[in-house]
């Protein structure tokens, strides 16, 4: 299929054309490849709908607040649908322990709460896409990219993206979301110590999400990110009002954004989310196929 054929190598020309838009100042060309078998059926209130287990190379992009759980559901999705999970925090991360020569400024950056510039983060990118195209990987889920509007257009300028899924929670439970966030030093798994149970305000529901807690061998071991303080984790959230906000905008015009508000915890939401994306059967659909 050739949509598909497309989309199993998407990786070393948009490296390609990724670095070209960022260092020429250009605006990014269009991509006119037409509409992808996702996008095809995405109306201006996307209702995806994975109808076919052989479109499985999704082009996926999560948006959300620090805290929100992108990173939770995007690894769960990448998990179910096969295809790699890509997180920029996380390349930064990387790349900032590496003590590689950008590592120190990245960590001036990343601990104030502020974004790395676009520059850098579309070549952490871009390297990343070239690795797991050399390893043949299909499609992505993009987890904290774009997140401006000029990463937005680069992105739209190189390939086709099928969906964003913009998460929502209310502000006050982003906070401590974020403070309970934990990380095992061994293993690396994510973990979230908070208890949350806020009473309904301002025409906002009550919210419960029980402790997403580790194993007992990962207990002694967790630590907690040198960004998530209270004063970086407000600064993190202003900054992604100010600066990601818009981005919601850029795909909503689009008829690409999916709205999802949490209902709660994973085990509230994550039922919920594969029902609105039309894959709570998706297993069954992939071995009747087979
Ligand atoms: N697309 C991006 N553009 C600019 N900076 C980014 C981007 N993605 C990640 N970063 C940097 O990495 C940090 C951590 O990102 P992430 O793990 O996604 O955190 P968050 O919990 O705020 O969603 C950000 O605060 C920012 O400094």
């Amino acid at each position: 299929m050739a949509a598909l054929t497309r989309l199993s190598k998407p990786s070393f020309s948009s490296v390609y054309r990724i670095s070209r838009c960022l260092y020429s100042g250009a605006a990014p060309e269009s991509t006119s490849h037409g509409a992808s078998p996702y996008s095809r059926r995405l109306g201006p209130t996307p209702n995806l709908a994975v109808k076919d287990p052989k479109d499985r190379s999704v082009q996926w992009v999560f948006l959300g607040s620090p805290g929100v759980g992108k990173g939770t559901y995007a690894s769960r999705l990448s998990n179910l649908l096969g295809v790699p999970h890509i997180a920029t925090g996380d390349l930064v991360r990387e790349e900032l322990a590496s003590s590689g020569p950008l590592s120190q400024e990245l960590s001036e950056i990343v601990n104030q709460g502020k974004l790395v510039s676009d520059e850098i983060i579309i070549n952490l990118l871009s390297k990343r896409l070239e690795a797991g195209g050399a390893k043949g990987e299909l499609g992505f889920i993009l987890d904290g990219f774009p997140r401006t509007i000029r990463q937005a257009e680069i992105l739209e300028g190189v390939t086709e993206v099928d969906l964003v899924l913009n998460l929502k929670l209310r502000e006050d439970v982003l906070l401590e979301k974020c403070l309970g966030r934990r990380t095992c030093s061994q293993c690396g798994g994510n973990f979230n110590v908070a208890s949350i149970n806020v009473m309904g305000a301002n025409g906002h529901p009550a919210i419960s999400m029980a402790p997403l807690l580790p194993p007992a061998h990962c207990m002694s071991k967790l630590v907690t990110r040198a960004d998530d303080t209270e004063e970086v984790i407000k600064h993190r959230i202003h900054v992604y009002n100010e600066k990601s906000r818009p981005v919601e905008e850029f795909y909503r015009s689009r008829g690409k954004l999916l709205e999802f508000d949490l209902p709660g915890g994973i085990q509230e939401s994550w039922p919920k989310l594969l029902e609105v994306l039309n894959l709570d059967d998706y297993k069954e659909k992939q071995s009747a196929a087979a």
